[in-house]
């Protein structure tokens, strides 16, 4: 299985997302810069593998420095966190994961003693943030293996399942989050049919989700945004499964704009809404859906960016917000790698992530 983000031979390696699914190309960020470029562009992309990639990159960002002291080893090591962190706002694993290689290193500088020289501790201090960014990015893993237990459990075989963008491998370190229960059917011979939203503008579903379940030889359909409707009006679409970049305290989602369409078009039809949120995802500092900062793109993914003729009038007013967020009383339920949370999510989210 592909890994969206790799670290080998002392090499941070990403697999350059906005190539696929023409061409399979793994390039190196070597610098904070490079870090904040693929994050930003979306070479790297989906909330758990922006948080892995983030933790190697602040590690890279600092893995040559020859600091002084401590204290100026730190004061370097938060510019650079700070520099990332400015990537992207929405998706809070960038910030969980940031954060968390913060906590490791300061946990440090209260336990050294300085001996036997200032060199030594300093590669302890940069082994062990390598070994922070290896938890991250193994803890993912794992998670996304038990939301995948946890997903499969609400589905049957022989199910129709849309989903919409891409919160499957290429998102994550490894399996996805709502993708993993779709893996797991393949291989015990569940026999799913997806439809894949082609996830308009940046095409996440087209281009991401339907490689990699065709690939994986998931029988998978792609569909236009618009034609959601249409295929649960006929009875194809059993139950909706969908990643997050940010679950507020209240159970409000922001994920990919237009899953809020797509989660109202499947109440109306009765069909069960699944969220799948790792902890990493649950933000109980954000309130609300209202709280959370929401990107804003160019105008040009809108108008120019797919094909050669333009696809509308060169510089028309746009308006492209990358997610929307998707009210809680449309989720059936949010499946993390600690279990299945049902409403009412404020007491219970804050229960499983504290749990
Ligand atoms: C497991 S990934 C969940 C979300 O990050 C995913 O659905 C999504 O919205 C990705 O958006 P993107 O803009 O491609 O980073």
């Amino acid at each position: 299985m592909i890994t969206p983000v790799r670290y080998e031979d002392d090499k941070l390696m990403i697999l350059d997302q906005t190539l696929l699914p023409g061409e399979e190309r793994y390039i190196e960020l070597r610098t904070k810069e490079d870090v904040w470029k693929a994050i930003n562009r979306l070479q790297v992309r989906g909330a758990p593998a922006i948080g892995v990639a983030a933790a190697y990159g602040v590690y890279v960002a600092v893995r040559d420095l020859e600091s002084e002291n401590f204290n100026d080893f730190a004061r370097d090591f938060h510019g650079a966190k700070e520099y990332i962190a400015t990537a992207r706002p929405t998706a809070v694993n960038l910030f969980w994961a940031l954060d968390r290689m913060e906590r490791k290193l300061l946990a440090m500088g209260d336990g050294l003693c300085f001996e036997p020289s200032w060199e030594q501790e300093l590669k302890y201090i940069k082994e062990e943030l390598f070994k922070e960014a290896e938890a991250i990015r193994k803890e993912d893993e794992e998670a996304c293996l038990a939301m995948g237990e946890h997903g499969l459990s609400l589905l049957k075989k022989g199910m129709g399942i849309l989903t919409h963008c891409n919160a499957g491998t290429l998102a994550t370190a490894k399996y996805g989050t709502c993708l993993a229960p779709v893996y797991l059917g393949q291989e015990r011979g569940y026999d799913f049919k997806v439809f894949s939203d082609e996830t308009r503008p940046l095409l996440q579903g087209a281009r991401l989700t339907s490689w990699e379940l065709s690939q994986a030889g998931v029988d998978v359909t792609l569909i236009c945004d618009n034609m959601a409707a249409s295929v649960m009006k006929q009875g194809w679409i059993d139950a909706v499964v969908v990643g997050c970049d940010r679950m507020a305290a209240n159970g409000d989602g922001a994920n990919k704009i237009g899953t809020s369409q797509v989660a109202i078009l499947a109440k109306e039809y009765g069909i069960p809404f699944y969220m799948f949120v790792p902890t990493s995802t649950i933000d109980l500092a954000t309130p609300t859906g209202g709280d959370i900062a929401i990107e804003e793109r160019k105008g040009e993914e809108i108008y120019q960016m797919w094909y050669e003729k333009p696809m509308a009038p060169a510089g028309i007013k746009t308006y492209n917000p990358s997610f929307d967020v998707t009210d809680h009383r449309y989720i059936t339920a949010v499946v993390t790698e600690k279990g299945i949370v049902y409403p009412p999510y404020e007491e219970n989210l804050r229960k499983i992530v504290k749990g």
